[in-house]
């Protein structure tokens, strides 16, 4: 089976956020991503909505539900008791449950399993049994130790936090020994039974090497990097449109 892409929208989010109008539009974004064959989208709702608003949650959740059926719905963040409302409310296909403080800019290590281990029992319970798969954010060099008790808490899969690896993007020997770090822990997941996700700070040019050592890489979830990827290639049609409307081209 193919890698599936999952487009994390928390970037749009976030600029659509800097004024109080309604572009760039969340909800028209999903559905651009979509109909260019996304296999599913990504929010991480974070408690005080800097990015995705609690609002955009049933929105997007129609635009899937109604008009992509086949594609998944997948909602990240920390197992608060106002988060598992949240996901209790909109039963998304996935939830990845991260370990972000609220102060955190962005999320930056997987889970400690063993230190959270009676936490992550109670939640993945009560989400799998809400019907949702459960994925647990996990460090890229998680040992079996770690790996052991994600499994035994009855995660469905982890997602390997990338970041460091993503961070290496002009350090090729760096790069290199991630790939190494990310595999084996990859490896160990599978030899538990658990699937694997990949997210954070992934690009078109370090997805390759990614996707070439985890074979079975279940999805990737991917926002800020596709976002300035989507401005980057955007940007000379949208100033022709301007130029347009100014009358500078016709
Ligand atoms: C869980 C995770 O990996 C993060 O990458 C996060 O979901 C990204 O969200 P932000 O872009 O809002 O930091
Ligand atoms: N789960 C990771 C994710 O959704 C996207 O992270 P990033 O591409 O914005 O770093």
């Amino acid at each position: 089976m193919p890698t599936k892409l999952s487009v994390n929208l928390n970037a749009i989010a976030m600029l659509r956020n800097r004024r109080d109008l309604p572009w760039p539009n969340v909800v028209r974004f999903g559905q651009i991503a979509l109909e260019a064959g996304a296999a599913g989208l990504t929010v991480h709702p974070r408690p005080d909505e800097r990015h995705i608003r609690f609002s955009d949650l049933p929105l997007l959740l129609d635009l899937i539900r109604t008009h992509f059926p086949d594609r998944e719905f997948n909602i990240e963040g920390y197992p608060t008791e106002a988060f598992l409302d949240l996901v209790e409310q909109h039963r998304p296909d996935q939830v990845t449950l991260v370990p972000d403080h609220p102060s955190q800019a962005t999320s930056d290590h997987g889970w400690n399993f063993i230190e959270n281990e009676q936490l992550l029992a109670t939640v993945c319970g009560r989400l799998k049994r809400g019907g949702m798969r459960v994925s647990l954010f996990a460090d890229g060099d998680a040992g079996s130790d770690q790996l052991s008790v994600a499994k035994a808490v009855g995660a469905d899969r982890i997602e390997l936090y990338t970041g460091p690896y993503g961070g290496c993007f002009d350090d090729a020997a760096a790069a290199t020994a991630w790939i190494v770090k990310l595999g084996d822990t990859a490896d160990l997941a599978r030899a538990l039974g658990l699937g694997v996700n990949a997210g954070h700070d992934l690009t078109v040019a370090n997805l390759p090497a990614l996707c070439a050592r985890i074979g079975d890489l279940a999805e990737v979830s991917i926002g800020h990097g596709l976002t300035a990827d989507a401005l980057e290639f955007g940007m000379a049609e949208t100033v022709r449109r301007f130029r347009r409307a100014i009358g500078d081209l016709i």
